[in-house]
């Protein structure tokens, strides 16, 4: 594409660079800005990009600059070597002035010219930003251009934050989160302009008080640093803190407002699930750019409540295996958490229980829409020969609801693990992700409920989340779409009716279910949530936005645990 074929093109301005920085003439703004297309040139002028004379312009879409070639004496029309580049403004993300200063230097320092910030897409998933250098020695050649593009940027992006709030938990993982903000995250903030207020926890439930004091009004977006546990305390306090300013009564039927402000969750903890489920990568830098830039993914909550309270919103939740294995990590919070994960695992394989359940379960009626569709798309791909195709049409179950009859299903048994889970759960350990038949934003859950078997046969099962085989290829295991759960752990009597308050009193007095919730600890969202023995899990969709978008599945990936 040639710049000089535009049309209304502003006079040609004209600068000397890389000499005295002498300025000739200043580029002129275009006249007429309201008529403006996306085509038409703002500015126009000469720059050097990366050590080459280029005629630059400027539309309010685009930046494209052609290297000017000089014109041969003999009038030979030779094919030009250098090609015309184009950067959309859409990907553009921050503009600054660019200076040299010496090492002490604050402000002020030589003016080399315009530093425009880029983001850019890096094979799979991954963002990073790329910086592209318009050098020109004039002052006030440059603070047009520099002037011209802030307004784009302003006036064309509106999703894009330009005040945050911060929670750090300086305690995840290798305790290192303090540092993957400061060094990964907040430069990029710096480049794009956004302001930030910064709060770093000092205790458990530090981020949830944050949120229930600050002004939240206040703020474009959330953005919290640390692992699934941080970003599950967050989000549970930014959705409690919607219920309470819009005045809900907060019951286990209660229909929940969604949450006011999007959430970041820059991953810097030991699984990072839930950024991983959002962005398809555990990149802190990757987590920035999709906060610069304004992208949307909506993802569906739970509720988890017992005898007719809310414990906590949530994404996914384990009992069994998942819940001891948690539990048992935690009490060896002092080890590396590499090695305590896998001490935890193998200890809890050595020990391996089932739990005793009540399991009933309501359905996804919407999700039956939503795999008619995914087979629709299936069928139309000519081979059907693709193992994930084959996969998927195996692992999709339909639902067909004559009209009078109860909706709600039973399973009464001794359950390995039980998973719930509203987001597909991608980690390291599993590319495809723990649930990998959910999406985000479907309005459904995934319950998986792995039946008592051998230790071997579910030591295969657990194996298989690594690699791209199916993992619930086995008799005792068994998936469904749903929208409702309840489970009852060590139970002998049937489910309470949730709207009566007897219940309440009868099971806190009820000593024998009271003894065999000891040991049924919960896995929700990376925290330990004990102390229960019924619970109710609702899924409610698109409750909340979080910075992310369009995850590439990988069609490749074959991971070891190696301690399995
Ligand atoms: N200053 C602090 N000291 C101790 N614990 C804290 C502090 N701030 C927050 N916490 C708690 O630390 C817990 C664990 O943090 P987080 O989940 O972020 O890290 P992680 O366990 O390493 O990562 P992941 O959950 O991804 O495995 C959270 O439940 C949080 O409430």
């Amino acid at each position: 594409m040639s710049a000089g074929g535009r049309r209304a093109v502003a006079p040609l301005g004209t600068c000397e660079t890389g000499g005295s920085g002498r300025e000739r003439s200043t580029p002129s703004p275009e006249r007429g800005a309201e008529v403006r297309g996306p085509e038409d040139p703002i500015c126009r002028g000469i720059f050097q990009v990366e050590k080459r004379s280029c005629d630059v312009v400027l539309t309010s879409s685009r930046l494209t600059w052609t290297p000017i070639e000089p014109e041969s004496p003999t009038d030979n029309k030779m094919v030009s070597q250098y090609k015309t580049e184009f950067v959309e403004l859409k990907e553009v993300f921050g503009v600054k002035m660019k200076r040299r200063r010496s090492a002490r230097q604050q402000k002020g320092g030589t003016l080399l010219g315009i530093a425009i910030f880029v983001c850019i897409k890096k094979g799979q998933n991954k963002l990073k930003n790329r910086a592209i250098h318009l050098s020109n020695l004039s002052e006030d050649y440059c603070n047009v251009w520099f002037k011209h593009m802030k307004d784009i940027l302003t006036e064309h992006f509106p999703n894009r934050p330009k005040y945050l709030k911060v929670v750090i938990n300086p305690y995840s993982h290798r305790t290192e989160a303090k540092q993957v903000y400061n060094e990964q995250v907040a430069p990029l903030f710096k480049l794009a302009d956004i302001k930030t207020d910064i709060s770093i926890t000092e205790h458990e439930g530090h981020a949830f008080s944050v949120l229930m004091e600050c002004d939240i009004q206040e703020f474009d977006g959330l953005v919290c640093v640390g692992g699934d546990g941080t970003a599950s305390e967050v989000a549970h306090g930014l959705l409690l803190r919607a219920q309470i300013d819009a005045g809900r009564d907060i019951d286990s039927n209660f229909t929940p407002v969604r949450a006011p402000l999007p959430l970041g969750v820059i991953p810097a903890g030991s699984t990072n699930i839930l950024a991983f489920s959002v962005h398809g990568i555990k990149h802190p830098g990757t987590a920035a750019m999709h906060i610069i830039m304004g992208n949307f993914q909506k993802v569906d909550v739970c509720t988890f409540c017992s005898h007719n309270r809310l414990l906590q919103f949530g994404f996914t939740a384990m009992l069994g295996f998942g819940g001891r294995t948690l539990a048992l990590a935690e009490k060896h919070r002092w080890m590396p958490s590499t090695q305590r994960r896998e001490f935890a695992v193998i200890k809890t394989l050595t020990n391996l229980k089932p739990e005793n359940c009540e399991l009933s379960f309501l359905p996804s009626e919407n999700v039956y829409a939503v795999d008619q569709e995914d087979k629709r798309i299936l069928d139309k791909q000519s081979n059907h020969n693709s193992k994930r195709s084959r996969e998927m049409l195996r692992e999709i179950k339909f639902w067909h609801f004559p009209d009078n009859e109860d909706k709600w299903q039973t399973i009464q048994g001794h359950f390995l693990n039980i998973s719930i889970m509203a987001i597909p759960c991608v980690c390291s350990m599993a590319p495809r992700g723990l649930a990998p038949n959910t999406r985000l934003d479907n309005g459904s859950m995934s319950l998986i409920a792995v039946q008592n078997c051998s230790r071997a046969d579910f030591i295969k099962h657990l194996k298989r989340y690594g690699n791209l085989k199916n993992q619930f290829d086995f008799p005792f295991v068994q998936t469904y779409a749903v929208q409702e759960v309840k489970i009852r752990t060590g139970t002998k009597h049937r489910w309470t009716d949730t709207t009566s308050d007897k219940n309440v009193d009868f099971h806190s007095s009820h000593s024998s279910v009271i003894s065999l919730k000891e040991n049924c600890p919960w896995n929700v969202d990376g925290n330990l949530l004990e102390g229960t023995s019924e619970v109710n899990i609702k899924i409610h969709s698109q409750l909340i936005t979080l910075y992310g978008r369009n995850i590439e599945e990988c069609d490749d990936v074959t991971v070891k645990c190696s301690c399995l």
